[in-house]
């Protein structure tokens, strides 16, 4: 089973506008599918539209649907009690058969049938339901029944102030937790975690935090503690725009400053590479960084 959050963080307007959808629905028994990529916080949402829901002293199920059989389908659902949510991971893995059990299963559920549990169903996917639908893939009256409430979750990399905040969160959480003292970023670091693209989303950020409040603690973390991918995903980042001259120009300043943070970054805080990177010596490097108050 997936670790869920036991507390959703996020300030940036998407990531608010998604969980105030769900508190909306919480107060519902309507289906609701959670869209997002890996590791965005489907299942936390889902968990917290049970917290808040009257079902919240029911049980919150979760089934993974992935490689699930019709009939264990058929049995995990019979087996649910009633007053809980139930929480269809990944629901396009299912096969056509186990579609049809779940199809039956919502039809008798809302029909009230006897020997039916009462239950909530909230459904998630990483796939575009909705091709899978027209592809005939998935079926089509399954997917209206479970598409009444839609509730997609923004990459990380879309909410850039919350990779912020659920830096700073994470690392007091995490550092509580293991009882180790929180570990510091110098700017650079920061600067790498805000401009890495975290393809893992939610999971990947709180993995590293885990990893910096473990190895780290009481430290300054800087690039050179970080992993390779989050130092090389910056620096091709930031040298895509930088070195092709747009047709409105650039302010040549604002530019130099640019590459001077890209030199530091690449080499990990260290000047003496930084300036070689840029063909400078050392003292003009230093020179320049004081010119831009670019703080190392
Ligand atoms: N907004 C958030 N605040 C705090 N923690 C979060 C948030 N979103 C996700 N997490 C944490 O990130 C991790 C991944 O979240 P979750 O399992 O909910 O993602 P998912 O989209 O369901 O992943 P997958 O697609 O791989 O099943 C969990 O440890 C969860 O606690």
């Amino acid at each position: 089973m997936n670790s869920v959050a036991e507390k959703m963080y996020g300030s940036s307007p998407v990531f608010s506008r998604a969980l105030n959808a769900a508190r909306m629905v919480a107060g519902t028994d309507a289906p609701v599918l959670i869209t997002g990529e890996p590791g965005s916080g489907k299942a936390s949402m889902a968990h917290e539209i049970h917290a808040t829901s009257r079902r919240s002293n029911g049980e919150f199920r979760m089934i993974g649907c992935a490689g699930i059989d019709e009939r264990q389908l058929e049995a995990e659902l019979m087996a649910t009690p009633s007053g809980s949510t139930l929480y269809m991971d990944e629901v396009a893995d299912l096969s056509a058969e186990a579609q049809a059990k779940l199809l039956h299963f919502l039809e008798s559920v809302e029909a009230r049938h006897t020997g039916y549990p009462d239950v909530r169903v909230l459904a998630s996917t990483g796939a575009d339901l909705l091709a899978l639908q027209m592809s005939g893939e998935f079926r089509e009256d399954l997917y209206y029944r479970l598409h009444v409430v839609p509730l997609a979750l923004p990459p990380l990399r879309e909410r850039a102030d919350d990779i912020v905040l659920l830096l700073k969160q994470f690392t007091t959480d995490l550092a509580r937790r293991h009882g180790r003292k929180a570990p510091r970023y110098s700017v650079t670091a920061r600067n790498l975690v805000k401009q890495y693209r975290w393809p893992g989303n939610v999971r990947e950020l709180r993995n590293f935090c885990e990893r910096m409040v473990i190895l780290l603690p009481g430290a300054i973390v800087q690039p050179d503690d970080m992993p390779l991918e989050m130092r090389r995903d910056s620096a091709t980042a930031t040298n895509r725009g930088l070195f092709s001259l747009p047709e409105e120009g650039v302010d040549l300043f604002e530019l130099e400053g640019d590459i001077i943070r890209q030199a530091i970054c690449m080499s990990g805080g260290n000047r003496s590479k930084a300036a070689r990177l840029l063909g400078l010596t050392r003292d003009t490097l230093l020179y320049r960084i004081q010119k831009h108050a670019i703080e190392v």
